[in-house]
């Protein structure tokens, strides 16, 4: 047996966390012989809720769960950790724009950014999953200025798998069938799902489809998909949320399928033209825990535009927060 790892979520009294501890504690995250401690972390009115899903994870007598901390204390609850999945943020209602929660959740994660910098592991994975999840991880990332940047992460994998599911309804194939999906830029209603570097079986998915569908149903519906949730749900995605959070720690620690990869914000070094610095989703490939960004894709003229305007957008909400970036 492996010795235990130290796994963090933060929020985890909320309704994602109510989908996701369960599965990092049953292996599902981080593999079926890798022994884990929850350090559990919400705010302090909260901590009741947190003890009786603690209670829970207690009475599933999972076997690779080692220990459970709850704390309503960063500086505990980022202590020696390994991995941290920051997820509490408070989530958008009906007819708000993610970036609306800028002001409400941004000060979360200066906060968590210097924790994290004066208590984790160095070698700490992160993955913020609380939006508007870029420009969280960039004012996290900037917090921790004793952290390679490379270690914190944004969440696109849900719009990356939503983007999979229907481009497989559309051709009448399954998700197994469709490889080498990009989500670019940021997780908003401005990201680009592209379809000319998609596969679907040996096929290009663009060809397999005309541009009026591409333009006029298939992009909306992977930006808007979110919002649609919350219109049908009256609350924002939980179960599909923690599925993805779970789908991107296990690709960064355990690796990506062949030459398959996936999509996750990451901190831009300048490919593709992107400004460095910036938490910006592309695909990337991971091995031996880290992660590299595919180069050498075809970009044209179509997908260039709309690389440049969720670019625009990531640099806009920086520069909104830049009383919080150090
Ligand atoms: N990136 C994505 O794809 C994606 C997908 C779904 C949801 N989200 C985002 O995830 C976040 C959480 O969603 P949810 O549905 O679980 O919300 P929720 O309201 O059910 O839970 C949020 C939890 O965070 C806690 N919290 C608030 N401030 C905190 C702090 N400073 N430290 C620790 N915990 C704190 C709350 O007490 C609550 O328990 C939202 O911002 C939502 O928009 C992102
Ligand atoms: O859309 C939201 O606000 C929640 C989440 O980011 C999602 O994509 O489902």
């Amino acid at each position: 047996m492996k010795a235990p790892v130290r796994v963090t979520v933060t929020g985890a009294a909320g309704q994602i966390g109510y989908a996701l501890l369960f599965r990092i504690a049953s292996g599902a995250m981080l593999g079926d012989d890798q022994p884990v401690i929850l350090q559990l972390l919400d705010i302090t009115p909260a901590m009741d809720a947190l003890n009786g899903v603690k209670m829970e994870l207690e009475d599933c007598a999972f076997p690779l769960l080692s220990g459970i901390v709850c704390t309503d204390d960063p500086n505990v609850g980022f202590k020696d950790t390994d991995y941290a999945l920051l997820v509490g943020a408070r989530p958008r209602g009906p007819g708000m724009e993610r970036k609306d929660l800028l002001e409400a959740n941004a000060a979360i994660f200066s906060v968590q950014g210097k924790a994290i910098n004066d208590n984790a592991s160095k070698d700490i994975k992160v993955l913020v999953v609380g939006n508007p999840a870029n420009t969280n991880a960039l004012i996290t990332q900037r917090n921790a200025p004793d952290i390679d940047p490379r270690n914190f992460t944004a969440m696109t994998r849900l719009d990356h798998n939503r983007a999979k599911t229907q481009i497989a309804i559309k051709t009448g194939k399954t998700v197994n069938d469709v490889s080498k999906m990009t989500i670019w830029g940021n997780h908003s209603a401005t990201q680009y799902p592209d379809l000319f570097n998609c596969k679907v079986g040996s096929d290009t998915a663009i060809s397999l489809v005309d541009q009026e569908w591409y333009e006029g149903e298939f992009i909306p519906v992977v930006q808007q998909r979110g919002a649609a949730i919350i219109k049908a749900r009256g609350a924002s995605s939980a179960a599909s949320a923690a599925n993805a959070a779970i789908d991107h720690m296990r690709s960064w620690a355990l690796g990506t399928e062949g030459d398959d990869w996936v999509s996750m914000g990451v901190y831009s070094d300048g490919s593709y033209g992107i400004t460095e610095g910036l938490i910006y989703s592309f695909p990337c490939r991971c091995k031996g825990g880290d992660w590299e960004i595919v180069q050498g894709l075809e970009i044209g003229e179509f997908s260039e535009a709309k690389m440049k305007a969720t670019e625009q957008e990531l640099t806009e909400e920086r520069d909104a927060v830049q009383h919080l970036l150090p």
